[in-house]
């Protein structure tokens, strides 16, 4: 990889918003690219989001997936773990107003693991929802420690009161990214530092054996 590939590899990042029906995919997305929060949206378009954004004063183009009413098991499960080898980073959703949403999170995580084929991928799991405390069945603590658990970041927030939490957890997520991608690509290097070595090492020895008959 040149430099300049490495360069625009680092300036783009293609995250997925994944988690179950209604827990507020949609919603996260329009805001963190808009700031706004509508309300209501359509349930059952998938939808790639492009923007551009600026973290940690670098600039960054972004494709988010909104994934919609994919389960982890059944027709739509080949479609999502598409959507899953096509992602850097994951963003998994819950709202504290709904447990089946919270239980579905290990699942999705295992998923995720299973189709990269490694440990370690970039997620964070955000907890939606929480100015809905009449509402609420899940707890915080059960969320951050599901997270500590699975070691992914943990936002708890309010879609539709926050527009800075929401801000956090997704420029988390692109942090996350981009160490992973600077991670892979030292590996890289070194590896073709240690086969620079092993053929000038070969011919070294090629050369005194000649010298030698
Ligand atoms: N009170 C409250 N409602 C929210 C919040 N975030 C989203 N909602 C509402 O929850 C509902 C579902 O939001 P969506 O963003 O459509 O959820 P989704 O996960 O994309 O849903 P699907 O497209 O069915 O997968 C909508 O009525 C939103 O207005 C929030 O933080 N607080």
């Amino acid at each position: 990889m040149t430099e300049s590939s490495q360069a625009r590899r680092l300036s783009r990042a293609k995250l997925v918003v994944l988690g179950r029906d209604n827990c507020g995919k949609t919603a996260l997305c329009v805001r963190f690219i808009t700031k706004r929060f509508i309300g209501e949206y359509d349930h059952k378009k998938e939808v790639t989001y492009r923007c551009r954004k600026v973290v940690d004063k670098e600039a960054i183009d972004l494709e988010i997936l909104d994934t919609a009413n994919k389960k982890c098991v059944g027709p739509a499960a080949s479609s999502l773990e598409s959507s899953i080898k096509w992602g850097d980073g994951f963003l998994i959703m819950y709202s504290v107003t709904d447990r089946s949403s919270f239980e579905s999170v290990s699942r999705l995580k295992r998923l995720i693991d299973h189709v990269k084929q490694t440990l370690g991928i970039p997620t964070v799991i955000v907890a939606n929802k929480c100015d809905m405390e009449n509402g609420r069945v899940v707890r915080m603590e059960e969320g951050q420690s599901l997270a500590n658990d699975l070691r992914c970041g943990f936002y708890e927030l309010s879609v539709a009161e926050s527009f800075p939490d929401v801000e956090s957890a997704v420029c988390e997520l692109i942090r996350e990214v981009r160490l992973e991608f600077r991670k892979h690509l030292i590996a890289m290097e070194k590896r073709s530092r240690l086969l620079q070595m092993r053929h000038a090492l070969k011919n070294r020895l090629t050369r005194s054996k000649t010298v030698q008959w």
